[in-house]
């Protein structure tokens, strides 16, 4: 497994260590005692698994309190995935960082407590499962604005795709509004 920090440095993009044979392939995807020698030392205590269309959006989430650290990848399809650091005491405060992510590739990313997470699908459909540090907790649920110009995400939007976004994440808050992490 190779870990590499992200240009946010507590995110961490993740290649793992594939071994093919005439069957296919193996990997581990995740090993506690590995993870926690490259400082990825969350309990994780919930899977999640969610499938999505072209064009969907999803995010960007997070929990103010029983913030989640998530470990992500795509089993089916391509996505871009973001995490933008909302701990104000962060020099990077309101920055993201964006990587594509695919059941090709193989890649997965670390997005640490104090983050928020979305992605957006590039691939006709896209499986993306992701562990949880902390448990799902929908009071503490909060949504930023996914095209906050003051965070400025790069998403990768495709002429003539429709965006599918749940009114929720529509209703999202710019950074200057949302709750946000000490
Ligand atoms: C997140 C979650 C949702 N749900 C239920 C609540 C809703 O009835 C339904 C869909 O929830 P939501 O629209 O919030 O799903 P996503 O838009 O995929 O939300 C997720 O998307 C972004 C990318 C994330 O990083 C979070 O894990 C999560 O917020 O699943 C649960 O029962 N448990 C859960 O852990």
């Amino acid at each position: 497994m190779k870990f590499t920090p992200c240009r946010i440095a507590d995110v961490i993009l993740i290649e793992p260590r594939l071994f093919g044979d005439q069957r296919g392939f193996f990997m581990e995807t995740y090993q506690q005692k590995v993870f926690a020698e490259h400082g990825i030392t969350a309990q994780f205590v919930q899977d999640n698994h969610s499938g999505s269309r072209r064009g969907t959006l999803r995010g960007l989430h997070y929990q103010i309190r029983q913030a989640q650290g998530k470990l992500v990848r795509v089993v089916t399809g391509e996505i871009f995935d973001v995490a933008v650091d909302l701990r104000r005491s962060s020099p990077t405060f309101g920055q993201w960082v964006g990587e594509i992510l695919s059941a090709e590739n193989k890649r997965q990313l670390w997005i640490p407590p104090g983050f928020a997470h979305g992605f957006y699908v590039i691939s006709e459909w896209a499986e993306v499962v992701y562990k949880a540090s902390d448990f799902y907790a929908p009071h503490w649920d909060r949504t930023l604005l996914w095209n906050d110009p003051t965070v400025g995400i790069a998403w990768p939007l495709r002429e003539g795709v429709e965006l599918l976004i749940s009114e929720k994440d529509r209703a999202g808050l710019r950074l200057e509004q949302a709750e946000t992490y000490p």
